[in-house]
């Protein structure tokens, strides 16, 4: 095994965002086979016939208490699942726990105008056609040809026929398209810190802090453009896969400043175990309090890392 270890000076800022009790499980899920975590596509199946299906083809189906569409099976079952009918015709999505819990916390409803802000490839806005029924309106955004046609390629594979994808810069969105939708995904591009894999030194070698920098940089200006193109009392919800506090709470922390008493950091509807608060200080300086309310969702054997916050346009 290409045994490799976290970049140094990831490492270094871990014990300052996650509690010492939970850093060894934390560490060691850099470096295991997670089970295979799916979701049952509703556009084209119901949860009962794909696990009946699953079920008497031999898989192990675990499902989970906070989605009756979120299940998993053990990692050594990855590739079958992957050569299963259900999977070849969009009846299922292979699709990170974590992954998941972002349009389930933001909730679109059928027949609203919903907006996925950095798409590619397009397991979030799939879910979301599906929680929308495909009823509505969907717009789809990315800017990166190659991903953008595997963002469609998923899409029409999903059923998922009411999106329409844009080939466009999410950065320019909001002044195209001001006070437009009702809910706003953004899964922003990010330093993918919990996509680190301590067996493949592939997935931490474009990692430095000069790339956080980077990427929160990027992160302010695509929130400023989703909350233009938010409407009044719409809903949008931020997510990373990073760890690092200035793509999450330091890149709200200056949308909260610009639109001031226009933003409320709302609670999340529920949470699970694994979900810390949000930091309100990170490197001598303070966030706003309310960023509490955001959830870190620390990795364990089962889930990925990630960060969710989910704001309302109050007017
Ligand atoms: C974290 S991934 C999104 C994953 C997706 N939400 C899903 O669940 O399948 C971030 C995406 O943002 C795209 N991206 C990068 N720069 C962008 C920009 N300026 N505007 C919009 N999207 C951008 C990346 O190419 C990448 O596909």
């Amino acid at each position: 095994m290409n045994q490799t270890v976290l970049p140094p000076s990831f490492l270094e800022r871990l014990p300052a965002i996650v509690p010492p009790e939970r850093l060894p499980v934390v560490l060691a899920s850099f470096g295991i086979d997670k089970p295979v975590a799916l979701r049952i596509n509703t556009l084209k199946a119901s949860a009962d016939s794909v696990c009946a299906e699953l079920a008497a083809a031999g898989f192990q189906l675990k499902s989970l208490p906070w989605s009756g569409l979120a299940f998993s099976v053990p990692f050594e079952q990855k590739r079958a699942l992957t050569e299963t009918a259900a999977f070849y015709d969009g009846r299922l999505y292979l699709q990170n726990l974590s992954s998941q819990l972002a349009p389930l916390l933001l909730d679109p409803q059928p027949g609203e105008t919903v907006l996925d802000l950095a798409a590619a490839p397009g397991g979030k806005t799939s879910q979301i056609a599906a929680m929308m029924a495909n009823q509505g309106r969907l717009s789809a955004v990315e800017p990166v040809r190659d991903r953008f046609f595997r963002l469609k390629a998923n899409l029409d594979q999903q059923g998922a026929t009411l999106a329409k994808c844009y080939l466009m810069d999410g950065r320019a969105v909001g002044s195209k398209c001001p006070a437009m939708f009702d809910r706003i995904l953004l899964d922003a591009p990010c330093s993918s810190e919990a996509r680190f894999d301590t067996r493949d030194p592939e997935s931490m070698s474009h990692w430095s802090l000069k790339k956080v920098g980077e990427c929160a940089h990027k992160q302010k200006r695509l929130l400023q453009s989703a909350w233009t193109a938010l409407k009044p009392g719409g809903r949008l919800l931020y997510s990373t896969c990073s760890f690092a506090p200035e793509e999450n709470e330091g890149a709200l922390a200056t949308l909260l400043k610009h639109a001031g008493d226009e933003v409320e950091v709302l609670d999340l509807p529920w949470r699970l175990d694994n979900f810390l608060p949000g930091l309100t200080a990170w490197d001598g300086k303070l966030f706003p309090a309310s960023l509490s309310r955001a959830a870190r969702v620390l990795p364990d054997e089962s889930m990925d890392g990630f960060f969710l916050c989910l704001l309302k346009k109050k007017r």
